[in-house]
């Protein structure tokens, strides 16, 4: 991963909540150079795990010779408030005896996390974004912002997202966030605390993830023969380990806490008057073996978003299909851009 850039923001943020997180600092990460006109700005927003590091982790539709590449874009990406990549978070310290605040760590809400990208869009001196993008959690801040600032943004793509948490996303969380609390190490408030419930977190989340069709396909046994140590178990054991490697367990309660925060209609009526907001030029990704954000999810945003586009990827990689199917995205994209798709 390359440097992050840092931005510390001027004054407190109120969070929704009611508290206050004092001292914040923004990583972000900025590619290509902003021309004169300033009409070549691409924001992205990253989902639950990611960094600011764009072009490490979406490499096939950011980079040199991707469809957003940073000879023609000037690409920012931030990461979010209450994460682990460099941005305040649940390790970041924060009391006088520079402590951090591990699971005391205040709620925090996509709209927080949008006040914190709009400070730092703020602070780039940015009046205009010419595409904000983002998938899942980022798809959930990008649409959020987008109904905040209906002029700033010209175009607006969401890949694998919702208007508004399910139920069912909400209880995978949970879920998630049983096995952190259940291993009795978590309250030990030390960064390594929970470490083995993250692990039994990640490997839950992966069946949310993926399919049945993947599963199938990258972990079929090559034998009728054994009895135990399958791969599909050794595949849940290595992702659990591999997260646990480059993230912690209090960012991760905190990170999925503001995915179930979600919810564009808070205070305004109700999801159709929120999405109605929206005036950016939209194109909205569902996915069809998404089980986690289920194509009915991005066909209610594409409905309630006046003039929305919606198409709907073939993958058998599921939720991840936004992160894997670059080749698909960058078919959409050309013929979004190229005004070749037509209003669903
Ligand atoms: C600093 C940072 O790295 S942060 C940024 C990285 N992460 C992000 O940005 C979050 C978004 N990205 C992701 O969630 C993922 O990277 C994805 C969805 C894009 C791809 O997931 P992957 O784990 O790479 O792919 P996949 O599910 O095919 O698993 C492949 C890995 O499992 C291993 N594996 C596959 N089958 C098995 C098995 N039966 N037993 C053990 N290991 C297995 C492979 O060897 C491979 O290991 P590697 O990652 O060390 O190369
Ligand atoms: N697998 C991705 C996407 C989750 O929505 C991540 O870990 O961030």
């Amino acid at each position: 991963m390359t440097e992050s850039q840092l931005f510390n923001l001027p004054t407190p943020l109120q969070l929704e909540s009611g508290a206050t997180l004092p001292a914040v600092q923004v990583a972000y990460h900025t590619y290509g150079t902003l021309n004169a006109a300033q009409d070549n700005v691409v924001w992205v927003c990253h989902a639950l795990t990611a960094n600011a590091d764009v072009l490490g982790w979406w490499l096939g539709l950011f980079g040199p010779s991707f469809f957003f590449d940073p000879a023609d874009y000037f690409i920012i990406c931030a990461n979010v408030l209450g994460s682990c990549y460099g941005s305040m978070g649940p390790l970041t310290p924060v009391t006088d005896n520079g402590e951090p605040l591990y699971h005391e760590f205040p709620l925090i809400t996509i709209r927080d996390m949008v006040a914190a990208h709009d400070q730092l869009r703020r602070h780039l001196g940015l009046t205009k974004i010419h595409t904000l993008i983002g998938g899942s959690l980022g798809g959930q801040q990008a649409v959020e912002w987008a109904i905040q600032q209906p002029t700033l943004f010209e175009n607006l793509i969401l890949l694998a997202t919702n208007a508004r948490h399910s139920p069912w996303g909400i209880a995978f969380n949970e879920s998630q966030r049983l096995a952190i609390q259940a291993d009795h190490t978590y309250y030990s408030a030390t960064p390594e605390g929970g470490q083995q419930g993250l692990k039994a977190a990640r490997a839950m989340a992966l069946l949310s993830y993926r399919s049945y069709e993947a599963y199938g396909t990258t972990q079929a046994e090559l034998t009728d023969e054994k009895l135990d140590h399958f791969r599909a178990s050794s595949y849940q054991q290595y992702q659990g380990d591999k997260l646990v490697a480059r993230f912690n367990a209090y960012t991760y309660v905190a990170l999925s806490k503001a995915m179930d925060s979600h919810n564009v209609g808070r205070g305004r009526g109700d999801l159709a008057t929120a999405l109605g907001q929206v005036q950016a030029r939209t194109l909205v990704v569902g996915i069809t073996s998404d089980v986690l954000f289920p194509p009915i999810e991005q066909q209610l945003l594409a409905r309630y978003i006046h003039g929305a586009q919606y198409v709907e990827m073939e993958s058998q990689f599921g939720h991840d299909g936004f992160l894997i199917e670059t080749v698909q995205i960058t078919n959409f994209l050309e013929r979004f851009y190229s005004r070749k798709l037509v209003h669903s």
